[in-house]
């Protein structure tokens, strides 16, 4: 069976530099999968050629089989991959209710959407907050709302780039709790972060990209305690 998200061979370069080179990665559903990796080493290039922004200058991405690479960011939305970006990306003068109501009304009338955003509202424990306006949240339950916004457009996967920024402990931790939620409905989660941290505690497989290549993949553990990972991050040889 192929995996809901999978990218292979991917390439991309800036004029003679080398941003993303030759990488492939999966992720699949129920999971959360994560791309780490030192600043310049190529997330954000590889995170905008998954979901739509940039062409590679070769290889493919392809959602649940079917190859997506030529799709534009709005087809991709449509099959079902949605993304929250690095900076909060919310109407400040909207509730938190009409933010999701804005994007749940894309797809669905009235009452109808108006019962989903309850749905997900309470899902991920944001009820409290439904009337209170975005501008006046803190910026952990920004970021969550983020996410419970991205639900509304019932994805089969949610990319998340850096959501932990400005966030603090607390916030995090809870934010880990959201996640989980979001994955136990039956969803992908690629969540690429700069906070070890939570990618360590909430990650079921993670990429590790060093000089636009992946340097390893595999559990949090794994990860963890592989020498090129802390050569890459450390700058120190084990
Ligand atoms: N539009 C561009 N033109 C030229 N070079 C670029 C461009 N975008 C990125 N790069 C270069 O490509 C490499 C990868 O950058 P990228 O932003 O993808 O890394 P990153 O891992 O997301 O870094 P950070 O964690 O700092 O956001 C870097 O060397 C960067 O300078």
């Amino acid at each position: 069976m192929p995996s809901l998200l999978e990218v292979k061979n991917v390439n991309v370069t800036f004029g003679a530099h080398k941003a993303v080179s030759d990488v492939a990665l999966r992720a699949e559903t129920g999971h959360i999968t994560g791309l780490i990796g030192p600043n310049g080493a190529g997330k954000s290039t590889l995170f905008d050629v998954i979901c739509g922004l940039r062409r590679p200058g070769s290889g493919s991405v392809s959602l649940d089989g079917a190859d997506i690479t030529k799709l534009g960011p709005a087809q991709r939305a449509r099959l079902g991959m949605a993304r929250t970006f690095q900076g909060l990306e919310l109407f400040g003068r909207l509730s938190v209710r009409d933010n999701l109501l804005v994007a749940a009304e894309m797809r669905h009338r009235g009452a109808a959407a108006a019962r989903i955003v309850d749905d997900i509202l309470d899902r991920v424990a944001l009820g409290r907050y439904a009337d209170r306006l975005a501008d006046s949240l803190p910026t952990g339950v920004g970021r969550q709302v983020e996410v419970a916004r991205a639900l509304t457009t019932e994805p089969r996967i949610i990319l998340l780039d850096e959501p932990a920024a400005g966030q603090d402990p607390e916030e995090t931790a809870r934010f880990a709790d959201v996640l989980r939620t979001v994955v136990a409905g039956g969803i992908a989660v690629l969540l690429v972060e700069h906070d070890m941290e939570l990618v360590m505690e909430v990650c079921d497989q993670v990429h590790v990209l060093d000089l636009g290549a992946i340097i390893t993949s595999g559990t949090p553990e794994h990860v963890r305690n592989h020498s090129a990972v802390l050569e890459a991050y450390l700058g120190v040889s084990t």
